[in-house]
């Protein structure tokens, strides 16, 4: 597991990342969201060494981080570093071995990625005669190749086509399925919803909420959808809840924390039909939407 502890980090008098504390749990893959400017790419750095923390620490199954161990991790940076000029399969090669592989596993694992994200014929290329997505590609192999044992992935999907986004899913979650703590920023909130145990929301620098995707869910507000006949007008004045939304006989409700949702079943079917009520399982997108309004 690794954790994130008050991790801080200012710009002269701006605080980027404000005191920040999270878990990035092993074996599963946490995301990492927030607007524009919220602080995700810095918390990475200070995560991965290449930026010093102001304040706060990271710690790796209960101790420090350590260089050696970051040796060990996977870290896809916002600024992509490959070199342009060089064939794909000769600079993975080189980067596999800074991570102390011998040339001919680095070989085999590259080609293996190369394969996976079907650029195995073009190995021989340079890099810029790729396009960008499928350079972001070789970005995504470059950081997996050392088979690390931690992966923090900033952005990884950006650029891909479907069926790129469709062999790195796979990929992650075989790498998670191996034990290994897995956080990635993004953008796309479907792929957020699609593929995260646990999420973290951050605004301006400090984190709005944290923790795995069921107890987000479980803490969100109780929302279901009634849809009542003959009338559903008199929901208004019911106590014990909020009415969202009405569309004629069908209204979006949102219950107090201790309210009875069987008393008011009841009371429903006192009055008339129920023809449906659902309770509704909020997604991580309405989530995040939610704790960063
Ligand atoms: N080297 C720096 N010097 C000064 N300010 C910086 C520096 N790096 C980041 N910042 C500021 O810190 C804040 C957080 O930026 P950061 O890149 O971490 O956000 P982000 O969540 O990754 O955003 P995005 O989603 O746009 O990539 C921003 O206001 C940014 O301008």
């Amino acid at each position: 597991m690794l954790q994130v502890r008050n991790l801080t980090r200012t710009f002269g008098d701006k605080t980027a990342v404000d005191n920040v504390t999270f878990d990035v749990p092993a074996g599963q893959m946490t995301g990492f969201v927030g607007g524009n400017g919220a602080g995700k790419t810095t918390t990475m750095r200070m995560i991965m060494g290449v930026l010093t923390a102001t304040a706060g620490e990271v710690l790796l199954n209960g101790s420090p981080v350590t260089a050696a161990d970051r040796s060990h991790f996977g870290y896809m940076p916002e600024e992509r570093g490959l070199y342009p000029k060089q064939p794909i399969l000769d600079q993975l090669i080189y980067l596999g071995q800074l991570h102390r592989m011998s040339a001919a596993d680095a070989r085999r694992e590259a080609m293996d990625l190369l394969e996976r994200f079907t650029l195995a014929d073009r190995y021989k290329d340079k890099l810029e005669s790729l396009s960008l997505g499928n350079q972001q590609r070789v970005q995504i192999a470059a950081s997996l190749l050392h088979r690390p044992t931690v992966l923090i992935l900033d952005e990884p999907f950006s650029g891909l086509d479907p069926a790129a986004v469709d062999s790195m899913v796979e990929l992650l979650r075989e790498r998670t399925a191996a034990g290994v703590p897995v956080l990635f920023s993004s953008h796309q909130l479907d792929l957020v919803d699609r593929l995260c145990d646990n999420l973290v929301v951050l605004k301006a620098g400090n984190v709005m909420a944290a923790g795995s995707s069921e107890s987000l869910r479980a803490s969100a507000p109780r929302r279901h959808r009634v849809t009542v006949s003959p009338d559903a007008g008199w929901l208004r004045d019911e106590p014990g809840l909020q009415v969202i939304d009405v569309a004629g006989p069908t209204a979006l409700l949102e219950f107090d924390g201790d309210a009875d949702t069987q008393r008011f079943l009841s009371a429903a079917l006192a009055r008339g039909t129920v023809e449906e009520f659902t309770p509704l399982r909020p997604t991580l997108s309405e989530i995040y939407r939610e704790v960063s309004a």
